[in-house]
């Protein structure tokens, strides 16, 4: 993986940061993709892209390894071109049967997750390299001020092997928005730090991009930081767009059963829907527009409550583990082959092997058609 993406980043390096750079105002700008096919031999690596995203705008691509992120990406930057379909920024074609304009010319900006930073040149070098369209004093002045803005102008003079993960993202981060693009293309920019340290610096990184205010695409294959940075979510599969929408959206709304495992571990229950009601092992649930047939009745793990047995659903308590802020607790049930996940905020004192009753909250209940892929 590693090596895939240091090739990727490699074929990217051609444009890196956007010439018509300039230290001036970024204006942020309009990125369409029409109808975007690519194929590769007989492998379709893109399958009918079409999405708009605003200007200002702050989209997530998410979605399993190969399923097209970054050839997206590649195809929005100018390094590759499009088998068929259009690119258009502020309506204007740069990729297309009707022009092609230079990666360069795009005004675009890319960041990768191993932040591709000369080893050789210090910080401030590192990031005057993005602004080569500006003549040496301008480009001091700008490196200077993108730096300042990731707190960091004070390392101007060192090299990068001298700065931790994190400094060193945020290194690329300046470099990256120092000539102001007006679209930033960004693959997964969070990935090599450490779960500590990434919180931290993807909050600090959204807040400067809003700030800059610069459209932005950040490809992701963790549903959690999508859901915290994105204005919406694109989730891709095999080279298409399945779903769209703002986190809650996608989250409670998701289209199929694969959109919805996405986002959340759940309890799937074998069931069967007839009329309008799902029913199964643990309850019936409504599931209005889905024909009768077999489905699958998935509850999320914090929709369960335990109450005193004899009360609602009987189960024996199989497992305890405690996780912090919540527990998870398996609970056994009649004619549920795999045990039933709870997470539990209160601290409920049940045992191993105590027999529980469980209260299922509706609204923590989806229902899908068995066939649904
Ligand atoms: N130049 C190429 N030649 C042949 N196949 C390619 C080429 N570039 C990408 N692919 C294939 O296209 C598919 C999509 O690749 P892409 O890198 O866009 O996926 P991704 O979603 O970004 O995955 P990851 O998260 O692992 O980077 C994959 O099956 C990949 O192997």
């Amino acid at each position: 993986m590693m090596q895939k993406r240091a090739q990727v980043r490699d074929r990217f390096r051609l444009p890196l940061w956007g010439q018509r750079g300039t230290a001036g105002a970024s204006i942020p700008a309009q990125l369409a993709f029409e109808n975007i096919v690519q194929s590769y031999g007989d492998m379709r690596a893109l399958d009918g892209v079409s999405l708009t995203v605003e200007p200002g705008e702050l989209v997530c691509l998410l979605g399993h390894s190969g399923c097209g992120k970054t050839t997206l990406l590649r195809i929005a930057a100018g390094v590759e071109t499009p088998t068929s379909g259009r690119v258009l920024m502020d309506g204007r074609e740069v990729s297309g049967p009707d022009a092609y304009v230079e990666p360069e010319r795009r005004g675009i900006g890319l960041m990768f997750q191993d932040y591709a930073l000369f080893p050789h040149m210090t910080i401030l070098q590192n990031v005057m390299f993005g602004l080569r369209g500006l003549s040496a004093s301008e480009a001091n002045v700008a490196a200077h001020r993108a730096l300042s803005r990731v707190g960091l102008d004070h390392y101007a003079d060192e090299f990068p092997h001298t700065l931790s993960g994190g400094e060193q993202q945020r290194v690329a981060l300046a470099r990256s928005i120092a000539p102001r693009p007006g679209v930033l293309l960004m693959d997964e920019p969070f990935s090599n730090l450490d779960r500590r340290m990434r919180d931290a610096i993807r909050d600090e990184t959204v807040a400067i991009l809003r700030e800059t205010g610069a459209t932005t695409i950040v490809v992701t294959h963790d549903p959690e930081e999508a859901m915290r940075i994105a204005d919406r979510i694109v989730l891709m599969r095999a080279g298409a767009v399945i779903q769209e929408g703002t986190s809650e959206e996608i989250y409670k709304h998701p289209v199929s059963l694969f959109a919805a495992r996405f986002f959340c571990d759940f309890n799937e229950i074998p069931g069967v829907v007839r009329g309008g009601q799902a029913s199964c092992p643990v309850g019936v649930f409504p599931a209005p527009g889905l024909s009768d047939g077999p489905a699958v009745i998935c509850v999320r793990p914090q929709g369960l409550r335990l109450k005193p047995p004899g009360f609602c659903l009987p189960g024996r308590v199989a497992s305890r583990r405690f996780l912090g802020e919540v527990d998870m607790i398996h609970i056994d049930v009649q004619g549920v082959d795999r045990p039933l996940q709870a997470r539990i905020h209160d601290s409920v004192p049940v045992k191993e092997g105590q027999d529980v009753g469980i209260e299922i909250d509706p609204k923590d209940v989806l229902v899908f058609a068995a066939s649904d892929p």
